[in-house]
């Protein structure tokens, strides 16, 4: 059965500038799918990613995510949106001062997990991250994909329907890049629906998974399984 998770209807994002990122985009996310947002510098990937997290709202059309109206949904509740969403950048946002565990449970504090489900759920993401032995780390002592490791452990330890990535792979080498899509795949085979924007050809093409290419701020492909650019 297909449920949708995002949605887009008649999308467009005009900036003050006048700058139309989004022009007129139509989407269908479901549960479980793993999509790939690609496209040149200055597409709107961005934007289409900003929008999902409601940190800028659509000019015009209708953005839904997770059941929330993105444009018609109260301020208060903007909070629920972001906590049912796993969220990963390219630049790991850890907190320098915390440990590793420490990184992980403060999702979970702020949501006033009580603490033996934090305790918990921490070391469990981390065995599935593979870097449990680490707890007691900062993010100073380890490596680029290892903080990635961490920041993917704190994106999924809520249990999060939707996970979004922006480039999450963008400052990583080539073999660590390998290791943080497995764990994504994994992350989706358990039924977790992940949108991940990126400008790596080698891993669109090989993962072989729904791809949606925006140019000029328009969805100019959207295929079930592909890759980076076949059919352009
Ligand atoms: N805050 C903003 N104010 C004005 N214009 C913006 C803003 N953010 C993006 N734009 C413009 O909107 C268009 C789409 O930008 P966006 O950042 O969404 O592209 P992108 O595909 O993510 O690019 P990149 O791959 O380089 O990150 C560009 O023309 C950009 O200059």
């Amino acid at each position: 059965m297909t449920q949708p998770m995002i949605t887009m209807e008649h999308v467009s994002k005009k900036y003050e500038n006048d700058a139309l990122a989004l022009d007129d985009v139509n989407i269908t996310i479901n549960k479980g799918e793993f999509v790939f947002i690609v496209g040149p510098s200055g597409a709107g990937k961005s934007t289409f990613m900003r929008l999902l997290l409601r940190e800028t709202l659509p000019s015009s059309g209708t953005v839904k995510v997770n059941g929330y109206n993105i444009s018609k949904m109260k301020n208060k509740d903007v909070p629920y949106l972001r906590r049912s969403l796993g969220i990963v950048f390219q630049d790991y946002r850890l907190l320098p001062n915390k440990t590793v565990y420490e990184n992980v449970a403060f999702a979970m504090r702020v949501i006033e997990a009580p603490r033996r489900l934090i305790q918990r759920s921490v070391i469990s993401v981390l065995d599935v991250v593979g870097l449990k032995e680490k707890y007691r780390c900062f993010p100073s002592q380890l490596s680029g994909g290892e903080q990635q490791r961490v920041a993917i452990a704190r994106a999924i330890v809520n249990q999060p329907s939707i996970v979004i990535a922006d480039e999450p792979t963008g400052n990583l080498d080539p073999e660590t890049t390998w290791g943080i899509m497995e764990i994504f795949h994994r992350i989706n085979q358990s039924g977790t629906t992940i949108v991940m924007a990126t400008h790596n050809k080698d891993i669109v093409d090989t993962m072989q998974r729904r791809v949606i290419a925006i140019s000029d701020g328009k969805i100019i492909r959207d295929v079930a399984q592909g890759g980076y650019d076949d059919e352009i």
